[in-house]
């Protein structure tokens, strides 16, 4: 008989495996029976549902994992720092916590739109309902300060057939408002057993206080986790619904900068595009884009004048071929556009996030004032096209709706179960918990190391703006 990988396979708790296999490190996995004791389980009613009709294969077990790394190399340098993390699968468990009769569940989305958050709102209501006969499902408006200062609105399938079709977010969102004990009093106040929290990197910093009051006061709700971010900046995860359709919409502005910048003499076609602290959108839209000269990105500092310049390759670009098109994220180039008295120090939204000085505006006249300078007697034009809202206020591409149902169930299955503090997300193509302290905390930025950054480079022959 082959050896299990596992030992205590059959051990009460998810967090208790010991790994055989070596250097392999599970990420626990908070259930509510962790801290409220002689919990009740019930079978699930996936056993009864006739579309369903479940074979023993199809439920996920404690000892079913995902490995956050893939790449190994056999002589074991890779992975080089530390064990191999392992995450508890996503998916139906056999056993469940809660009875769906006494479930009454909240869904709140907080910061920015992205595509996809109705899906999500849809597929959770959808989800509840069909597959596991909630009935009382609520939509808090307004993201967290909705808990407290709004009636919840009750949601059913009928009320959200059409909300994968709409861009935004039909509960409405909201940045700041966040206040921890408001929020936890008014959860247990309007009696949620079930919450479920579709934001980005500051909603899961606000999720994590969330969970651990819930907690400390021993409350039985579990609280579920949906990474939104349309900049992709959220780490661990394979990467954030919505983003590739935001993706795929920067292309139209990069096509109409391409355009007008073609058909001008000397004319440089400018598009400022997402990305707070990563360049991922301006990147990836660059790279699918391939009319692109030049991309600059928070994570590679860029500077205009001298050798090695933006200036110096511009000139050369468009002595080759006439025009050029310059793609930059609004988080690039923060520490040299110069401030005003005004804007001395940082403005902060109402989440605490800096709110930047635009980029695209600084450069665009930077741009004319060095021609103006270095070439004084020639035709010149910069088109500058700012698409922010466009790229997310749009719905979700049929591979994004599609993600944004597999999470919504993910994300059911696992609080229905009675597992709390986590976010689901794929890994690696799989679906897996990940305890929301480590998703609050991870961030992905562009690898400016690696292949594709690289590949970019080798394309466009931008420089790498290292000062020498
Ligand atoms: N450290 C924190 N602790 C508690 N709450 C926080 C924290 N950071 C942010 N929040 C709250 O989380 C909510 C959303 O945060 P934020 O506006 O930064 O958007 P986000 O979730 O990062 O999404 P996105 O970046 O995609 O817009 C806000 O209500 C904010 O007050
Ligand atoms: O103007 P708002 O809605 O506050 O959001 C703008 C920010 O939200 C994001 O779309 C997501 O964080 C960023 O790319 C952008 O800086
Ligand atoms: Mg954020």
């Amino acid at each position: 008989m082959a050896s299990s990988p596992y030992q205590n396979a059959e051990s009460e708790s998810e967090n208790k495996f010991t790994f055989a296999i070596p250097n392999i490190k599970l990420q626990p996995l908070t259930h509510l029976k962790d801290y409220i004791p002689n919990l009740q389980t019930h079978p699930s009613p996936l056993d009864t549902n006739p579309f369903f009709r479940p074979l023993s294969e199809f439920y996920i077990t404690p000892s079913d994992v995902i490995l956050r790394h893939i790449l190994h190399d056999f002589t074991g340098t890779f992975p080089t720092s530390g064990p191999n993390l392992a995450y508890h699968r996503a998916g139906p468990r056999k056993q469940i916590h809660f009875e769906p009769g006494h479930v009454r569940a909240a869904i709140v989305t907080c910061g920015g739109l992205c595509p996809g958050m109705n899906t999500v709102i849809k597929e959770l209501v959808v989800g509840l309902w069909e597959l596991y006969g909630v009935r009382e499902i609520y939509g808090v408006r307004a993201g967290y300060r909705g808990f407290y200062s709004t009636e919840a609105v009750a949601l059913n399938p009928k009320m959200v057939h059409e909300w994968h079709r709409k861009g935004g977010t039909v509960l409405e969102t909201a940045r700041g408002g966040f206040d921890l004990d408001k929020i936890v009093n008014a959860i247990q106040d309007r009696g949620f057993n079930q919450v479920y929290i579709i934001g980005g990197d500051g909603t899961m910093r606000g999720m994590v206080q969330i969970f651990n009051e819930i907690k400390r006061r021993k409350l039985n709700i579990a609280v579920a986790g949906i990474p939104k971010t349309v900049d992709n900046d959220v780490g661990i995860i394979d990467k954030s619904f919505g983003f590739q359709t935001a993706v795929e919409m920067a292309q139209q502005a990069i096509n109409a900068a391409h355009t007008e910048a073609e058909s001008a003499v000397n004319g440089i076609g400018l598009v400022k595009l997402m990305g707070r602290s990563t360049g991922h959108i301006a990147l990836n839209a660059t790279l699918s884009s391939r009319d692109v000269d030049c991309c600059l990105i928070p994570e590679n500092d860029f500077y205009l004048e001298g050798k090695g310049g933006l200036f110096e390759f511009l000139d050369i670009r468009l002595k080759d071929n006439g025009h050029a098109v310059l793609v930059v994220a609004e988080g690039a180039g923060q520490d040299i556009i110069p401030r005003d008295d005004q804007s001395h120090v940082a403005e902060k939204d109402e989440s605490g996030n800096p709110v930047f000085l635009d980029v695209g505006g600084w450069l665009k006249s930077e741009l004319k004032k060095w021609w103006e300078r270095d070439h004084p007697k020639e035709l010149f034009t910069v088109k500058y096209i700012d698409p922010t809202y466009m790229i997310r206020a749009v719905p979700a591409n049929a591979t994004d709706n599609l993600y944004c149902t597999l999470l919504a169930h993910s994300a059911i299955h696992g609080a229905m179960a009675g597992y709390t503090g986590f976010v689901c997300g794929p890994i690696n193509g799989n679906y897996a918990y990940i305890p929301v302290e480590e998703v609050a905390k991870a961030k992905n930025p562009v690898n400016t190391r690696d292949h594709k950054w690289a590949w970019f480079r080798s394309i466009a022959n931008q420089p790498d703006f290292a000062r020498s």
